[in-house]
């Protein structure tokens, strides 16, 4: 087979000379650059399955390089070597397309991670049945979900960290999936994790992990979630709910690519993609001080917006006949047949605001499913802007169950029927229960409502 190749741009020969012997000691072979003018003339006459280049060179920048590569060679990463601690500089080459950076001096681990990384980006992505499948999952013919579905395959294709907005129920967690899925580490794991559902005193030993005696309670090791998602994906969702003092740790885990663990002396190395995701606004959450400004920067390096299901109701009628083929799940043995939606339906659908955006229309067709007698969904089956009446616990709780399955019963009948008045406004819901969103979400986690 073919060794890989790699193009290595700096103006020091002595860094040139260490990344040549290190990348071989990877069985990649190393061209060497010291000027912009070399390096594009390297790239004219070799193909190349990764660039790595520094921040100055003597006639441009790794930024005329990155603008030269994406016009001539779009498909060929290029990673950027950044001084010590410029984060700075390493977000601007991410937001001007480089697929990573590796700051000075260069960690050998990380920087195996980020060949590996790169040399699965340069074949065809393998079709894995798996991440086809992920693929048809995010639905919608809209001009909006078509731009969605392009942007995500751009960003699978760098390590840069993606900020995922939009309201309740848009699809910002299925997003985060597909750009892990499609990216180079598709085979690694996506650990998911909601930032509001973790009780505040736990957030660092979940995301850090703790050394055994290092609290009351910490009775062994425990790895944390950053160490779970190595090689892979970590989706902080509701992340504007962190903790100040865990953002602090945040910033520090993302710059330096390392943790350290509750009570260890020591940092680790961590390779995790960050992927984040909130419904606020966190230009607000800044300022109003409740989230850190640097920390905003550096998870925002490129923000994916996704639309409220009202802004585009076309797609109201192929992800509603998508979810009942969903629905008629083959619990069975026999062939599922899959409920209709009458064309009035359809309509009333398409005028209906859903706050609560896909979620909320799972809910609805879920409901009416079980609710409607016939083979066909007609506009009353939907209950729409109208609550059913729910069950009093009384009715059908029997005596002789456990205590705590009674109270768990009432707790589930009062969470979803404060949900389903506030259209699944999660934050609507939790002030008309009198709890706080930080407690309703770890309610619901517990409960196991999505
Ligand atoms: N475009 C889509 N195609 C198919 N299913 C979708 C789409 N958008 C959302 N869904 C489905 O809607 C549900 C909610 O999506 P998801 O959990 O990704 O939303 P979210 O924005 O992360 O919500 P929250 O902010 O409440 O965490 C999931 O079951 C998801 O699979």
């Amino acid at each position: 087979m073919n060794k890989a190749q790699a193009l290595v741009v700096d103006d020091e020969p002595d860094i040139l000379d260490l990344l040549r012997i290190t990348l071989g000691r990877m069985d990649v072979q190393a061209s060497t650059a010291l000027t912009l003018a070399d390096a594009i003339r390297a790239l004219e006459q070799d193909r190349f399955d990764l660039c790595l280049t520094d921040m100055n060179l003597p006639d441009g920048s790794g930024f005329d390089l990155l603008r030269h590569i994406a016009e001539h060679r779009p498909e060929l990463p290029v990673a950027m070597i950044t001084a010590h601690g410029s984060m700075e500089s390493a977000v601007a080459a991410m937001k001007a397309g480089a697929f990573d950076f590796v700051s000075k001096p260069v960690d050998l681990k990380l920087l195996r991670t980020l060949v590996g990384s790169a040399l699965k980006l340069c074949g065809p992505l393998t079709t894995n049945p798996r991440r086809d499948e992920m693929h048809t999952r995010l639905l919608g013919d809209s001009e909006a979900m078509e731009q969605i579905r392009r942007l995500i395959a751009k960003l699978a294709r760098n390590q840069a960290p993606v900020f995922i907005t939009g309201e309740s129920g848009t699809g910002k967690e299925l997003a985060a999936r597909l750009i892990h899925s499609q990216g180079p580490r598709g085979e690694g794991p996506f650990v998911a994790v909601n930032c509001g559902a973790i009780p505040q005193e736990l957030v660092e030993s979940e995301l850090f992990g703790h050394k055994k005696g290092s609290f009351t309670g910490a009775i062994s090791d425990k790895e944390g979630l950053f160490q779970a998602a190595e090689g892979g994906t970590l989706f902080l969702d509701e992340v504007a709910d962190l903790p100040l003092q865990a953002q602090v740790k945040l910033l520090r885990a993302i710059q330096e690519k390392c943790v350290r663990p509750v009570g260890a002396s020591r940092e680790i190395p961590v390779d995790a993609r960050i992927i984040s995701a909130s419904h606020h606004d966190l230009n607000q959450e800044v300022e109003k001080g409740r989230f850190r400004q640097d920390l905003f920067y550096r998870i925002n390096v490129i923000e994916l917006r996704m639309p409220a299901l009202r802004e585009r109701p076309q797609d109201i009628p192929p992800l509603a006949n998508h979810l009942l083929s969903q629905l008629a799940s083959p619990q069975t043995t026999t062939e599922p047949t899959a409920m209709r939606l009458s064309p009035a339906a359809i309509e009333a659908l398409k005028r209906h605001p859903f706050p609560g955006n896909v979620r909320e229309l799972e809910n609805i067709l879920e409901r009416a499913t079980a609710l409607c007698e016939s083979s066909q969904i007609e506009v009353a089956d939907l209950y729409l802007g109208k609550n059913e009446p729910s069950p009093t616990p009384e009715e059908d709780v029997d005596d002789g169950v456990p205590l705590e399955d009674y109270l768990g019963e009432i707790e589930r009948r009062a969470i979803l029927s404060a949900l389903e008045e506030t259209h699944w406004n999660r934050t609507a819901a939790a002030k008309k229960l009198g709890m706080t969103l930080r407690s309703l979400r770890y309610r619901l986690s517990k409960l196991g409502i999505e």
